[in-house]
């Protein structure tokens, strides 16, 4: 063991073993320990321990520090992994100890001190999805000691894999009634503690943030280790839409056999096995978006030639680029379907301390846009949620009060809700090897649910997706493996089969996570996964308002069951196709909305990282 320090403090005792599974320390020395005294500070290969001076673990019970209380002497130590800084500080006094037994000399009035504080997290006691910040203040009367101290713990912090270094932050200082730039000037501190480099944009105009990453070269965005946003599901989906939408190359969503889509303009055939042309696809602008902001693009493209002829050296999945999300918008289901919690500091240690999980990205492709049109196809991508129907119409509705701030939604559902609009399409969707079972399974539901209203039916199995998920991580063996997708309609192995939903829809919605959010506390699809490969299809069929208010309040319930209804329809799939006969609504991807007359989309498997551990139970 060494010992640093000048041997101006007292005699250590050198343990044999320590909290850390036996394992000897390889640096030992008395610091002071604010609010505790005299301690003796371990650093080995996992993290940190201390003692006071003279005191048993027993004592360590009740001892107070990092400005919690700690309540068993588990909490005498801090894992480098749960570190995220480490700084020397104004030479002061470190306080007396709380403690009247914790032994050791303590501080006599006006002894100045060198002190450090130690940045680490812990999980919160009343919500395991949380992260609190954790500090701790040493102090010695040695500089040379505080510093030696420091550089062991930043060297030891600095070997943690996967903590970005540089990341680019885009602020979306209206989100959620404009509280986007106060959120960051909130987590700031916490990235220039942990000496992350941030480049930060604030935008000043819807399609701000997309035109930046589509037109950033490779190389530039290379660079950078991830990007952040400071904003809701829709400024997510903005950029998401930015980073893709110039650099994913994949063949269009697998399509029925009978599917041929012909364009007006160049009588060009596009085959959905086409792979999406790096052309710019489409440059109308969207005239639902209209009143959003002068330029906001329909998510076209907007690739500068400086970024268009070159070989994209940017792949998907990508081990060293992930995006993370701080949340400040409206409804944040993302953020709370992969951390559990809507807390922009949970957030921002998650990113700083680079915990990462994959999440699956549906990519959708409008076909037509009306009945009549004949463009040519564009692409946009989803991350939680694709919803046609009632969905769309609350959205498009709320977009007129938006100066309500997230209760606009509230609103508008109400509105939308008594409206009782219903919409016929046809929805094929591609068979997954568990359909049948699933069907089997649902209906057994259904029937015992018909049969006694009064009942409440048999609970699901459901397996939700948590932190270290087995159905993610059984499906990903790592963040660095190739998606599965896309979906190929020539593999014989296992021949593509096609089901269909025809009629008149309430609702038709595309889940790719479960989209838990603060009305729809277990989600939309409980079961849906962060990373399981599918898309889930909720289906809601035309029925009297009464039952779907009914199943409007399962959603909304904790535990509630709202796909055991007879006129719900919920199917596991890997791609689908949706084609409007008649009236149609409009669709709302991850909160933003566009025209679709027909439309087919796919599921990536893992396609993004993102700065998060994955929802807490
Ligand atoms: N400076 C800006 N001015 C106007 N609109 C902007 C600006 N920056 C981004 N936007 C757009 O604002 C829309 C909504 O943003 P965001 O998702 O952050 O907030 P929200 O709608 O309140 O939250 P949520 O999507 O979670 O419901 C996005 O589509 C984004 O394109």
């Amino acid at each position: 063991m060494e010992r640093i320090g000048d041997g101006s403090s007292a005699d250590i005792s050198h343990p044999s073993t320590t909290e850390f599974g036996g394992e000897v320390p390889s640096v030992s020395s008395n610091l002071f320990l604010d609010h505790v005294g005299e301690v003796v500070l371990n650093l080995n290969s996992d993290g940190l321990s201390w003692k006071p001076v003279g005191t048993t673990h027993n004592d360590m019970s009740e001892c107070t520090c990092l400005g919690i209380k700690l309540t068993s002497k588990v909490e005498t130590k801090i894992k480098f992994s749960n570190i995220y800084a480490v700084e020397l500080i104004n030479g002061g006094l470190v306080h007396k100890a709380v403690l009247p037994n914790s032994g050791g000399c303590l501080l006599g009035r006006g002894s100045k001190m060198y002190r450090f504080v130690v940045h680490g997290v812990q999980r919160s006691k009343t919500n395991c999805s949380l992260w609190v910040l954790a500090t701790c203040t040493f102090g010695h009367t040695d500089l040379q000691t505080c510093q030696v101290w420091i550089n062991r713990i930043n060297d030891s912090i600095n070997k943690e894999v996967g903590r970005p270094k540089n990341l680019l932050i885009f602020v979306n200082p209206l989100s959620g009634k404009g509280k986007g730039r106060r959120t960051w000037e909130t987590v700031a501190p916490i990235f220039s503690r942990a000496k992350v480099k941030t480049k930060v944009t604030v935008t000043d105009r819807a399609g701000h943030a997309f035109d930046v990453m589509a037109s950033i070269t490779d190389e530039e965005l290379n660079s950078y280790n991830g990007v952040v946003v400071v904003g809701g599901d829709g400024f997510f989906n903005e950029i998401l839409n930015g980073l893709l939408s110039s650099r994913h190359k994949a063949p269009y969503p697998p399509a029925p056999t009978d599917f041929v889509h012909l364009a007006e303009n160049n009588n060009n055939v596009y085959d959905a096995n086409d792979t999406i042309p790096e052309t710019p696809l489409q440059n109308e602008r969207d005239p639902l978006l209209e009143s959003s902001g002068p330029s906001r693009p329909g998510f076209s493209t907007c690739r500068t030639e400086a970024c268009a002829d070159q070989d994209s050296i940017f792949p998907f999945p990508n081990e060293n680029f992930s995006l993370g999300i701080i949340p400040a918008g409206s409804t944040d289901a993302i953020v709370i379907c992969t951390t559990g919690a809507r807390d922009p500091v949970t957030s921002a240690l998650d990113i700083v301390l680079g915990k990462r999980v994959c999440l699956d990205i549906a990519q959708v492709v409008i076909w037509r846009k009306t009945s009549s049109s004949r463009g040519a196809p564009s692409v946009r991508y989803a991350a939680s949620f694709a919803g046609y129907g009632f969905f769309g119409d609350v959205i498009k509705e709320s977009e007129n009060y938006r100066w309500m701030g997230p209760i606009r939604y509230d609103f508008a559902g109400t509105k939308v809700f008594l409206e009782h609009r219903s919409y016929e399409a046809e929805i094929k969707f591609l068979e997954a090897k568990t359909e049948n079972e699933n069907q089997i399974h649902e209906k057994d539901i259904q029937r015992s649910w018909t049969r006694s209203l009064w009942n409440p039916p048999k609970k699901s199995r459901r397996l939700a997706c948590c932190v270290n998920c087995s159905v993610c991580s059984g499906s990903i063996k790592s963040i660095c493996t190739p998606s599965e997708g896309p979906i190929k309609t020539d593999d014989t192995s296992e021949a593509l089969r096609w089901l269909q939903s025809k009629g008149r829809f309430l609702s038709v919605g595309a889940a790719v996570i479960s989209c838990r959010n603060e009305r729809a506390p277990d989600g939309l699809v409980a079961d849906a996964h962060l990373a399981d490969g599918f898309l889930h299809l909720v289906l809601i069929k035309e029925c009297p308002r009464a039952l779907y208010l009914w199943h409007l309040t399962q959603v909304a319930r904790k535990g509630g069951e709202p796909l055991n209804f007879k006129f719900v329809e919920h199917h596991k799939t890997k791609a689908f196709m949706f084609t409007s006969i008649g009236d149609t609504s409009v669709w709302n991807l991850d909160g933003e909305l566009f025209e679709a007359h027909q439309l087919s989309a796919q599921v990536f498997q893992g396609l993004i990282s993102l700065f998060a551990v994955g929802p807490g139970v």
